[in-house]
């Protein structure tokens, strides 16, 4: 018989598309097994505000489909502080709360551990941002979403540039990891990818714009990640501008339509294997503070302290493919 009788759901960070699914998929489960599932409102910052709701099955009804969050979300500073988080166990006491799973990004989760050591409180992270840059997980709740939404814009944007044979530097999310670029680069043949995880050599992209007007190719399309080392796509464009202002060159910053829409299939899919697999986690007594996420497509459990920002090393293959595809 489980210990764990009233379970929290709070959503952190940047939305993402699929954090819908995950809630409901925790409020259904946590039901289903007679736990009460409280629901908090504004992150953090809720949770030290007091702002909390019972939530039963009926509440999450119709919300799979959706993107952003039913219980919205918040970057808040006063966690960042002991008394903030004094304050907020104090509402998780008032409420008799007994575990808490946290949905968001490796910034959510060193508050959720920090918060879980100090007040002996168990938690569970969810991997929920579109940046996919956390450790221990193939997938992040939202990434599949907002990879889509990049390329369909993409594919707008060439149509455009073919018309008129222009060269589009189309910057797209990711503070500090370029999987939205480097993935959403090699699905619309891009012609170059601009990464944080790699040094960018604009010179070496300004002589291969050079030899492609030679050959006639008159279209490119560079995809920059906003954390990119260059200083993103206005940076890039005014580089290229300098040496060869004869190019017709236009910026497009894609910027937050990648964290709205509805999820896609796999998306939905993840969230809903996290969530579910999250109240058992906390009924169970097992992996506590932990993040879940998915490995070879097997639930993997990641102590919190682990589950941080992921930067992976990408190899120098891919960008030769890359090349080799756009020629
Ligand atoms: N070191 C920390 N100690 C306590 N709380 C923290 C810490 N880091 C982050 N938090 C809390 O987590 C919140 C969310 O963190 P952050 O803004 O880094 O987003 P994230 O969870 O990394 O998601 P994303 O990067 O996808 O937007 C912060 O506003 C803060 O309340
Ligand atoms: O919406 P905000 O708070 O400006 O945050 C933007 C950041 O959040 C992310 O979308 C991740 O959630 C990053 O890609 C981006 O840098
Ligand atoms: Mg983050």
């Amino acid at each position: 018989m489980s210990k764990v009788k009233n379970i929290a759901v709070l959503t952190s960070g940047g939305d993402a598309p699929g954090m819908n699914a995950a809630i409901r998929a925790i409020v259904r489960t946590g039901n289903y097994f007679q736990l009460n599932v409280y629901g908090v409102m504004y992150g953090y910052r809720g949770l030290i505000n007091g702002e909390i709701m019972k939530m039963d099955s009926r509440s999450v009804a119709n919300i799979i489909q959706r993107g952003g969050t039913i219980l919205k979300t918040a970057r808040c500073k006063e966690f960042f502080g002991y008394e903030g988080r004094q304050r907020a166990y104090e509402q998780l006491k008032k409420y008799q709360i007994d575990g808490l799973i946290v949905i968001g990004g490796d910034g959510t989760f060193k508050g959720a551990l920090t918060f879980s050591k100090e007040f002996d409180i168990p938690c569970i992270g969810l991997p929920g941002t579109i940046d996919k840059d956390i450790d221990g997980t193939d997938f992040t709740i939202g990434f599949d979403t907002a990879v889509n939404t990049a390329v369909r814009a993409i594919d707008k944007i060439r149509d455009t540039a073919e018309a008129h044979d222009r060269l589009f530097i189309v910057e797209v999310m990711g503070r500090d990891a370029g999987y939205i670029a480097l993935h959403s680069g090699i699905a619309t043949g891009a012609e170059h990818v601009l990464l944080p995880e790699r040094p960018t050599k604009i010179q070496d992209i300004i002589n291969e714009l050079q030899a492609n007007e030679r050959r006639k190719k008159l279209v490119n399309i560079i995809v920059v990640a906003e954390g990119d080392e260059s200083g993103g796509a206005n940076e890039v464009a005014r580089a290229i501008k300098e040496q060869l202002p004869h190019f017709d060159t236009r910026v497009c910053i894609l910027g937050h339509i990648q964290r709205g829409g509805s999820p896609t299939c796999m998306d939905r899919v993840i969230a809903s294997r996290l969530g579910y697999a999250a109240v058992q986690a906390l009924m169970e007594g097992k992996h506590h503070n932990c993040m879940i996420g998915i490995v070879n497509n097997q639930l993997h459990y990641t102590p919190l302290e682990k589950a941080v920002k992921a930067r992976q090393g990408i190899d120098p293959e891919w960008f030769q493919m890359i090349r080799i595809l756009a020629s």
